[in-house]
């Protein structure tokens, strides 16, 4: 029975589900804007084990609205500070503290399995594609929540169940095409980016070429101008080597505010339906320059007029120019040129860059911005706001109940199979085997009855019918290239195993691949019909280690199976025994015939989240009628919640204040 701090947690959770939350042994992986909220939650529901992996430290800008951390733990892992923070709220919580990589090899299949159910509370794609990946391997649930701005969304994802993570594609960051970023802006954002990632870093960086903000891709319009544009570049990178001296900042506002749009203008053709660029005089903003207010750079609310930018623009370049050649004075010889990066934390390269890039607003006649503007543009900044992330941290528990449920569910029937198993007369018995088959299929039923409670969650801004919408779960996509494989694990001995080992014996003649199929591991193409150039290398010497994976993909024209994922098992065998072998033939079934239509892209790193109208209309809740008891799965707990809110909860939430012990169930569904 739940008693002091445990009070409320268990009233409102009913006694069985908080008992089998206080044994969770639970995952984390970002301790930022989500993750303190999260943490809190997870600390104070009870939770009785979370672990915590987060690879940063603490930075003064995270201070505004990841609480767990204050002024004294800058610098300091975020993991360790939060574990510290937290655990004082709960002592009954075990919390176990990583400062690393999530990718990190230790972090393998099996200690995934450790867990009962795993939350993403990260800030970037690749890091949220391996949890999903890993999770999938390990068959853990996995509650996956991002924000942006006003926006949230929540999803849960289960191997085989629902779809994960990569069943919808997602967006690469947004580029421009190179042309319109150095021939013809538009907008103050392609001259930020020209002033961040073109002209910053051919002055004080390496070469634009490895910008991701730049489509170099050579479409049709492209390819005119790419060729002069290079020589543009070369001639810029001849005036960084004069840095330092007195004329040096002539040479480069000359070169990029004057001669290269000089050029460009000369070009008609690009400029009959456009407004043609007027290029800046150097010597006549020098005059106006004693005019210029001396803090102009610290106000960063208005937008500068030409005079104003030329100034900052110079004080800007000086003071990188003199870091630069002190870096180069201190540098050892052996080591690469030294270079600078921006950092819109950074003063000196976001005055630079917030300059540069009003100058050309005005050559090309486009509005120019305030320097607190471009510092968020320049920084890809949406600001983070603390609401929306505790909105979302507690949607992702209310969720991880449902899967709890759902755990619960399969807990309580493998324990009944375990009992009948062992009191039954004979385990080889046909009959025997028979009940733990139906038993296994009930098992399974039972969980996917629980967990289709669960739901995609998304918050929106403001404006739609409700702040809070819901999607019921999708089944997997059945083309998904992550969740929609077979998977397999191999007993390799590195040492002795070929990749023609795998190639021949393995996939040919055991698991009767033919012809056409390629093999990849998290580095790139490892075999394929044309590249046979590793068919005689080990295992060890293609870095194929304990817990690499490797992908099989079919690529025979008739009857082609799903992509093979085979984990791998360093194992050190007799020379006498096979060097590498399967554990468990696996089954492989063949790929969906018709590609299921591509799904809404999900935006960048964070995902973009569908409006709550869109959401609404598809998911039964069309233009604000709220759905009937019957149709959101509450049909037998409606009845039992209004007359006792807290006493036998059991699926979903609604909202009742109940006058007698004044606990409030949420309404989620
Ligand atoms: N591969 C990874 N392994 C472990 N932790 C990661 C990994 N990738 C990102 N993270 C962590 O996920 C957290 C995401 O939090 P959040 O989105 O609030 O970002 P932030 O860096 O704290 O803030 P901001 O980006 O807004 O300045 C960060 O603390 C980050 O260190
Ligand atoms: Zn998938």
């Amino acid at each position: 029975m739940a008693t002091g701090r445990d009070k409320h947690a268990g009233k409102s959770l009913g006694s069985n589900l908080h008992a089998r939350i206080k044994q969770a042994r639970v995952l984390m992986v970002g301790a930022g804007g989500i993750g303190c909220e999260l943490l809190k939650n997870l600390v104070l529901t009870g939770f009785g084990e979370i672990h915590i992996v987060d690879l940063d430290t603490i930075d003064l800008s995270n201070l505004n609205r990841q609480f767990l951390f204050r002024n004294e733990h800058i610098k300091k892992s975020k993991a360790l500070v939060a574990k510290e923070s937290a655990g004082r709220f709960n002592p009954n919580v075990k919390i176990e503290a990583y400062h690393d990589n999530i990718k990190d090899p230790r972090f393998n299949v099996a200690w995934f399995k450790k867990f009962d159910i795993v939350f993403n509370a990260l800030d970037n794609l690749e890091a949220r594609r391996h949890v999903n990946k890993m999770c999938l391997a390990a068959d853990v649930p996995l509650v996956e929540s991002g924000t942006t701005g006003f926006n949230g969304q929540v999803q849960v994802i289960q191997k085989g169940k629902t779809q994960c993570y990569d069943c919808t594609p997602k967006e690469a960051p947004k580029s421009f095409p190179v042309c319109t970023i150095r021939s013809t802006p538009s907008q103050p954002i392609h001259c930020i980016v020209w002033a961040k990632s073109y002209l910053f870093t051919e002055i004080f960086g390496t070469s634009e070429d490895d910008a991701p903000e730049l489509d170099h891709s050579e479409d049709s319009e492209n390819r005119r101008e790419i060729e002069n544009l290079r020589h543009e570049s070369q001639a810029l990178k001849r005036i960084r080597g004069s840095m330092g001296s007195e004329e040096f900042p002539k040479l480069i506002f000359d070169k990029v505010f004057k001669e290269d749009i000089e050029r460009l203008r000369s070009m008609e053709d690009m400029w009959k339906t456009r407004k043609a660029p007027i290029a800046l005089d150097f010597e006549d903003l020098l005059k106006a320059l004693p005019t210029v207010e001396k803090n102009i750079a610290k106000k960063d609310q208005t937008a500068w007029t030409v005079k104003e930018n030329f100034a900052v623009f110079l004080h800007s370049l000086r003071r990188l120019s003199d870091r630069m050649q002190e870096t180069k004075a201190n540098a050892d010889t052996d080591n690469s040129p030294p270079i600078l990066s921006f950092d819109k934390d950074d003063e000196d390269t976001l005055d630079f860059v917030a300059a540069s890039a009003n100058l050309r607003s005005i050559i090309f006649g486009i509005e120019g911005r305030s320097k607190f503007d471009i510092k968020q543009m320049a920084g890809n900044i949406i600001p983070a706001i603390a609401t929306t992330n505790a909105m979302t941290a507690s949607i992702c528990v209310l969720q991880a109940f449902k899967v709890m449920r759902a755990v619960m569910a399969k807990d309580e029937l493998s324990a009944k199979l375990n009992e009948t198993q062992l009191t039954g007369s004979s385990e080889e018995s046909p009959k025997a085997k028979v009940e733990a088959a139906q038993a296994e299929v009930k098992t399974d039923e039972a969980f996917s009855q629980k967990l289709s409670k669960a739901k995609m969650v998304f918050l929106a801004p403001n404006g739609t019918e409700r702040r809070l919408t819901t999607e019921g779960l999708s089944s997997p996509n059945a083309s998904c290239p992550v969740c929609s494989v077979a998977q397999s694990t191999i007993v390799v001995d590195a040492s002795r195993a070929t990749l023609n080992d795998l190639v021949e014996d393995l996939l040919r003649l055991q698991l009767g691949y033919g012809e056409e199929f390629s093999i990849n591991s998290e580095v790139g193409l490892l075999y394929d019909p044309e590249e046979d150039a590793n068919l005689n290398k080990t295992f060890a010497e293609l870095g194929l280690n304990n817990d690499a994976s490797i992908t099989v993909i079919d690529d025979a024209d008739e009857g082609a199976r799903v992509n093979l994922v085979l984990h791998i098992s360093e194992q050190r065998m007799g020379s006498e025994a096979k060097p590498i072998d399967l554990t468990q033939k696996p089954e492989i079934p063949l790929k969906p015939k018709a590609a299921t239509p591509p799904a809404e892209t999900n935006g960048d790193s964070r995902p973009i989240v569908t409006n709550g109208l869109t959401n609404g209309a598809t998911n039964g809740d069309t233009n604000g009628i709220k759905r009937t008891a019957d149709e959101a799965g509450l049909e037998d707990d409606l009845d039992k919640k209004k007359s006792k809110v807290a006493a036998t909860p059991d699926d979903d939430f609604v909202i009742v204040d109940d006058a007698h012990d004044g606990i409030i169930v949420l309404d989620d569904d």
